[in-house]
């Protein structure tokens, strides 16, 4: 089948391993045993899954993830009536340059328009205050909610799934604490407190879908990120191993998709890479989707951890300056709100390497 490897993007050499892992597909991981004890052979072989997955594919599929149904349910009905509301009643909530959090229809990925409409909203240290209360303004701005006269139920039920997520997430962060030979909560201070946000995705049908992408190919920026597809619509791809083969990745019912974000590479020195992904527009039918984006807290400096995997194989050579969580969400909101210049990106921190992306010095941010 070696035809089937030939790709114009590609100079990867097309090995019969990485053929038969890319007609797999990305992998689906039972979340189950997380829930029991840590001793138990499930477990183990579930941090074993986790690891390869980050390894191979820097994605993967969970199942019994713990979120209830019903509140996923709730959550997509909302999702649905938020991006049917009139569009002076979402442009009256739109995010500016100086508030990341908002709706907007107006989003740049590699200086390109998104073919896309979006909401993000996030963390808020005190949820008994106003949203826009002096408490809640954090460094990406404030929250910013359609009236209760318009969407009674929207602001409570976004704000369940958040939770629910961010405990996913964790759980999940844990996991990786363990792949990597670290004990369980080695991130926990990390995330105390977390900097999340939740990104709400509708994409229109587009009449020219060979002319746009709905989201063009990025890596995302934060730690990890737990995204809720649309069942039945593979639009997400994936380039697999960064060898120019865009693997799509179907939906599997009821499942979260989880991937790798730069933070976590950061961490791993390169062993987890944040895969580059995008999404592809389509002329026949609209999609939404929903990725949490599980951030450090704005203070966290995240370096390379000198990992040990084995007895003798310990990392000794950094591959990234350390690098402050705030600066670098903040660098990286500009380039997504403004058409202008370079986005920073994660190889701006590499220590050695490629020297045409080497002027963005830590200092200068
Ligand atoms: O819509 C999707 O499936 C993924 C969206 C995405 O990659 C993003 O918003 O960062
Ligand atoms: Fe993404």
């Amino acid at each position: 089948a070696a035809s089937t490897c030939d790709s114009s993007a590609s100079n990867q050499t097309c090995s019969a391993d990485a053929e038969a892992e890319v007609l797999k597909g990305v992998p689906v991981i039972d979340l189950t045993p997380l829930s029991g004890p840590v001793t138990t052979t499930e477990f183990q072989q579930l941090v074993e899954q986790v690891g390869s997955a980050c390894q191979q594919w820097g994605f993967f599929q969970v199942v019994n993830h713990g979120v209830p149904p019903d509140l996923i349910e709730e959550f997509q009905a909302q999702v649905k009536a938020f991006f049917e509301l009139p569009a002076d009643q979402k442009s009256a909530i739109k995010r500016t340059s100086s508030n990341a959090r908002g709706y907007y229809d107006d989003e740049f990925t590699k200086n390109t328009p998104d073919w896309k409409q979006g909401f993000d909203f996030g963390h808020i240290p005190d949820e008994t205050k106003p949203p826009d209360d002096p408490a809640n303004v954090v460094m990406d701005g404030h929250n910013q909610w359609p009236t209760a006269a318009q969407l009674p139920h929207f602001q409570r039920v976004m704000l369940r799934y958040y939770h629910a997520l961010a405990q996913l997430a964790a759980r999940i962060m844990a996991a990786i604490a363990l792949s990597l030979n670290l004990p369980r909560d080695h991130f926990a201070l990390d995330f105390t407190p977390h900097t999340s946000f939740l990104r709400l995705n509708h994409y229109p049908q587009c009449p020219r879908p060979r002319e746009h992408f709905a989201v063009n190919r990025h890596t995302d920026a934060g730690a990890l990120t737990v995204l809720l597809q649309q069942y039945g619509i593979t639009s997400l791809q994936v380039n697999h191993g960064g060898s120019g083969r865009w693997v799509g990745i179907e939906p599997v019912e009821g499942a979260f998709t989880i991937n790798v974000g730069d933070m976590l590479q950061v961490w791993s020195n390169d062993l987890y890479k944040a895969p580059e992904h995008r999404v592809l527009a389509n002329s026949q039918r609209d999609r939404m989707s929903a990725p949490f984006f599980y951030n450090p807290s704005y203070a966290a400096t995240v370096k390379p951890l000198g990992l040990c995997l084995g007895p003798q194989a310990c990392q000794v050579d950094p591959h990234y300056r350390p690098i402050n969580w705030g600066e670098y969400r903040r660098r990286r909101f500009e380039g997504d709100y403004a058409n202008v210049g370079e986005e920073v990106q994660i190889a701006h921190f590499r220590v050695s390497g490629d020297t045409s992306t080497a002027d963005v010095t830590a200092a200068e941010l």
